[in-house]
Order: structure tokens, then C-alpha cells, then sequence
């Protein structure tokens, strides 16, 4: 949650920073830390993906003069257009058209109310009435309680005279005539929220005018799971279509957030990832009663706008999840109190999925399943193997050593990834490396190799020097953006994500980052009238090597 801005030019190499212009004043959050992974308490295992580092791997110019003739069945030599330029079949035309039309379908937000009742001193169980509606009516207040409630919500904190009675460190919510004094001891406990600006913690009221408790300082009865809250997320943002269950959320509490009339906000931000599996952010509101706080939540030209205040009194807990890079702001609160549990989202693995549980071909298929199976199906497009590129719609967090995890893909693009995994195809994630428009003349984007985060001292003011940053200091994927056929456009979204996530603080060491990636999708050559490697299903539990992940090559 919360904000970093930077105020050097550091780059993670997804673009360069304009010349003569100031870096660009981006918010990010406080400096973050990075996480253990909250799967088996370690790392994930399994690599991002099949290497393209292979010395054997061989281009597709250097196989250009083998591929332009082939012998034909009467012994014939006949010229075959080159694959890349070739106008490739109806079923690329129409997943590239079902892929676009798409780009709207998946939700970036979702939000709901949890009524509370004093009748109710037991969790509910899932109670939660969620408003998944699509951007335009999310702030629609469609929710009307669903049955069973969430007991009384108590809040206790530290207060910090220890002389302090335990009965006016407490508040019920709704909060109750008895101890609606206690609400100034609350506030009055509470810090001003910081934010991080260049890997420091900043106090700026003009950027964000809200105060903070730690979760070490209070404790709470409220439980996203038991309220549902979490189930809910899991179906709408993080979706697993071909594994039930497999990825599982891990919430974990961030802060009590205060945000207070007639001034109290939070300009536009993205929320630093805490780890590289945190993909997104939950903000739970407590009912008390305050005018304006509106929280606007944006992806590429869409927004979702979760309008708390005319319900703020009612006796029901308001919420909201976003995938934590998309741009999200609080407006200010005109009166009154707007308070709020924060929590940070993670996905982990459900370990105890049965064996065997897993039958990708035999799975509910979407329209772009089907789409991309009938591609994939067709033995005209790319007969020898080659391979397809997909310009994620989010981008992701790394650190400098390690790459963005698959596991955390969001909305559409896990669906893409599944999509041509399932049918035996290799995928990988690969960094984005997007030169400036500022250079003169267009120029191609380039597919990184790693995914480290690289400080560029000063700034990068000729297309040579671009190229030898890239070159140099991020190391190229053999593979290059020509030899690939693009399921998509970035979109202007991921462009201007691009130049944001640039910039970072000077520590990039310890820190994390957002990239714009790409999925790079190895298709198999035709072999006896099916692709070569179908047969073997692809299955993300086993370890698999490099050398496994080398026979996905198309070249096979
Ligand atoms: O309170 C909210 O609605 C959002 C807060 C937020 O963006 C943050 O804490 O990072
Ligand atoms: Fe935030």
C-alpha cells in the first residue's frame, strides 16, 4: 500500500529516461522489503520459465537459408514464404481478435459490504456481498447484505501511557454510544503515514494527509477469511481456470489507516509489492460515519470508483482489492473519519491438492481456449515451431536477481499462459526493454534476458547510448522481437507503465520493481500431422531443469 516516489534516475530497464526532463515525479510507496515467499517458506522452485540462454539455440536468421526452400514430396525444391511476414492463417486473425477483444473482460478491482449485527457474536462464515460489476457501475451501491453478519467488530490498541484503562483503548464498530469517546484516544494514537520518496520515508501532506497505526500496535476480531472477503478475491482476481485451488491468497494485515475531513487523501499511487508474490492490495472500511474519501482505482483507460460515504454509518464493513500496480487514489474526505484496515495480498499454493487432480484437457474452456487451441491445432501456422509473444496487461514485481513469478500472472494474461501451456507449448516471461519516444525515429522494444534492476547514472540521450545500456548492462534475449509473432500491441497503458516503473529509488539492491513483460510462447514443429510435443503436458508441480525445459524448444 501506500506510495514510493524517486527523485533519481534509476533504471530497471524498461525505459529510458527523457532527455533535458526531470525524472519523472512517480509515486511509489515506502521502501519496501523483500519477503520471504509465503509458499513452502522459501522460493519457489520452479523457474520463470524455458531458458532462451541456450548456446545451441539458433536463430531465426541463422536459419534462414534452411527455411526458405524445402523439398517437396516430388523431390521438387519449391520456395516457402518466409513465416514471419507470412499472412499466417485465419486462426492467428481471430485469436488476435479475441485476444483484444478481451482486454476489457477481466476485472483489476473488485469490492463488496459485510453487514455486521450485534445478534451475531460467531464468525458467519462467507457473508460478503460482492460488487464485481464491470468499471463503469462499480461504484453502483448495489449491496445489499447478504444473510448472516460479521459479530460486533472490537478494536483494541497500545495506547502510550500504560497507565491508560483498557476500556478507552478499545472502540466497537458500529461504534457504540459508550465508547464513542474512545474515537479521539484512537486518533490521537495514531502517526502521520509517511510514504517513500527515493527509498525515504516522506511526510507530505500535500501528497498524502493521513495518519497510521502499525499492526504490532492493535488487534482486530475482523478476519478477511472468515468473512469471505478473501473467497471472493480468489474467484474474481485471481483466477485459476485450469487448476482449481492450486493458487491460494495469503493476506497479510499492513496498517489502520485514518484519513480525516476536511482534508485527509492520498494522491495517485501504485503500491510497492512487498514481495514478489504480493499482486494485490485490500482496504477494508470500518463504519464510521465521514463525507467525500472516495477511492478511485485505474487500469489502462478504465476506472472503478469505490464510493463509501453515504453508506459510511451503516452497521457494515465496505471493501475493495485491486492488483496492486494499477494507479489508485484516495480524494479527499470532506468531513467526519474515514478508517481503514489495510491488508497486503500475496498468492501461495494450496499444498494439499490431491494428486493426480489435474487434468488440463479436460477443463471448462473459454472462448479464448478455444481460440488458442485452434491455432495451436492448425498445421499451417508455423509448421517447423516457432514462436508467439503476448505484451502483458499488468506488469509485475522482481527483485535484482530474481524474475517476476508466473504464479502471480493477473486477469488475462494468466489466461493466455495457461492457455498455450495446457497444450504442451513452452512459456516464458521475458522484461520488456522500451527505448523513449523522445529518440528520433521509432524504436523497436527489446526482449530482456534477466530481470535485473540497474541504476543508469544520468540520463540516456542518444539511441547509441540506449543501445548500449541495453546491450551492456541488461543483456539482450537471443531471441528478437522480429522473430516473434505478436499476439498483441503493448498497449498505451503498458507504455506509460513503462516509463513509470523506470525510475527507483538508489537502492535497488534490496529493492523491488514493477516490469512490463512479455509472454514468450514456444510452439511446437509439426511432427507426423500434430505438434511434436503435446503428449507431454506440462505440469508446473515437477521441477523441472533447464535441459527439460530446453526439449520445449520449437527447433526440436
Ligand atoms: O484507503 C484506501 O482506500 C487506499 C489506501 C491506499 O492506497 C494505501 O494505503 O496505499
Ligand atoms: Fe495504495
Amino acid at each position: 500500500m501506500e506510495s514510493q516516489d524517486s527523485s533519481k534516475p534509476v533504471g530497471t530497464g524498461y525505459s529510458a529516461p527523457v532527455p533535458g526532463l526531470a525524472p519523472p515525479h512517480t509515486p511509489f510507496e515506502e521502501a519496501p522489503q523483500i519477503a520471504p515467499s509465503p509458499s513452502t517458506g522459501g522460493e519457489y522452485p520452479r523457474p520463470v520459465g524455458w531458458s532462451l540462454q541456450d548456446e545451441d539455440y539458433e536463430s531465426w536468421e541463422d536459419e534462414e537459408s534452411d527455411k526458405s526452400i524445402k523439398s517437396t514430396a516430388d523431390g521438387t525444391d519449391q520456395e516457402i514464404p518466409d513465416d514471419k511476414d507470412a499472412d499466417h492463417s485465419d486462426q492467428l486473425r481471430a485469436l488476435q481478435h479475441c485476444v483484444e477483444s478481451n482486454y476489457k473482460e477481466f476485472l483489476f478491482a473488485c469490492g463488496g459490504t459485510v453487514p455486521i449485527s450485534s445478534e451475531n457474536q460467531e464468525y458467519p462464515g462467507p457473508t460478503s456481498k460482492e460488487i464485481a460489476s464491470r468499471p463503469e457501475s462499480a461504484s453502483s451501491k448495489s449491496s445489499s447484505p447478504t444473510s448472516g453478519a460479521h459479530p460486533l467488530v472490537t478494536l483494541r490498541w497500545d495506547p502510550k501511557d500504560v497507565s491508560t484503562l483498557a476500556s478507552q483503548s478499545k472502540l466497537i464498530f458500529p461504534i457504540e454510544e459508550t465508547t464513542a469517546g474512545n474515537l479521539k484516544h484512537l486518533l490521537a494514537e495514531m502517526k502521520p503515514a509517511t510514504f517513500g520518496r527515493g527509498g525515504e520515508d516522506v511526510y507530505d501532506e500535500s501528497y498524502r494527509k493521513a495518519s497510521k497505526l502499525e499492526p504490532q500496535n492493535f488487534s482486530t476480531n475482523f478476519c478477511p477469511y472468515s468473512t469471505g472477503i478473501i473467497g471472493e478475491i480468489s474467484q474474481l482476481l485471481l483466477p485459476d481456470p485450469d487448476r482449481a485451488g492450486q493458487r491460494i491468497i495469503k493476506a497479510e494485515l499492513y496498517k489502520l489507516n485514518a484519513y480525516t475531513g476536511p482534508s485527509g487523501h492520498f494522491r495517485s499511487h501504485v503500491d510497492t509489492p512487498r514481495s514478489r508474490s504480493q499482486f494485490g492490495s485490500l482496504v477494508v472500511c470500518l463504519p464510521v460515519k465521514h463525507e467525500g474519501g472516495a477511492l478511485e482505482v485505474r487500469h489502462n483507460d478504465e476506472v472503478m470508483t469505490f464510493d463509501w460515504a453515504s453508506t459510511s454509518e451503516q452497521p457494515e464493513l465496505q471493501w475493495a482489492a485491486f492488483y496492486s500496480d494499477c494507479e489508485h487514489e484516495v480524494f479527499p474526505v470532506q468531513s467526519g473519519h474515514r478508517i481503514t484496515l489495510t491488508y497486503n495480498l500475496y498468492a501461495t499454493f494450496n499444498s494439499i491438492q490431491p494428486l493426480g487432480s489435474f487434468n488440463p484437457l479436460n477443463n471448462t474452456q473459454t472462448p479464448l481456449d478455444r481460440e488458442i487451441e485452434a491455432l495451436v491445432g492448425d498445421p499451417t501456422f508455423l509448421p517447423d515451431g516457432g514462436y508467439v509473444g503476448f505484451h502483458t496487461t499488468h506488469t509485475y514485481p522482481h527483485n535484482d536477481s530474481e524474475g517476476c513469478l508466473e504464479d502471480t500472472l493477473k486477469g488475462l494474461d494468466m489466461v493466455i499462459w495457461r492457455g498455450f501451456q495446457r497444450l504442451g507449448c513452452g512459456v516464458c516471461l521475458r522484461p520488456v526493454l522500451e527505448p523513449s519516444s523522445c529518440f528520433d525515429g521509432e524504436l523497436p522494444f527489446k526482449l530482456g534476458c534477466t530481470f535485473d534492476l540497474r541504476a543508469i547514472h544520468g540520463e540516456v540521450e542518444s539511441t547509441h547510448e540506449w543501445d548500449t545500456v541495453v546491450q551492456r548492462d541488461w543483456g539482450l534475449e537471443h531471441l528478437s522481437v522480429e522473430d516473434i509473432i505478436w499476439l498483441n500491441e503493448p498497449t498505451l497503458g503498458t507504455k506509460k507503465a513503462a516509463f513509470a516503473y523506470t525510475v527507483y529509488g538508489n537502492q535497488a539492491a534490496s529493492c523491488l520493481a514493477y516490469t512490463v513483460c512479455s509472454i514468450v510462447i514456444s510452439v511446437p514443429k509439426i511432427n507426423e500431422g500434430k505438434r511434436a510435443n503435446l503428449e507431454t503436458t506440462f505440469d508446473v508441480d515437477v521441477v523441472v531443469g533447464e535441459e527439460d525445459w530446453e526439449k520445449r524448444s520449437p527447433w526440436d
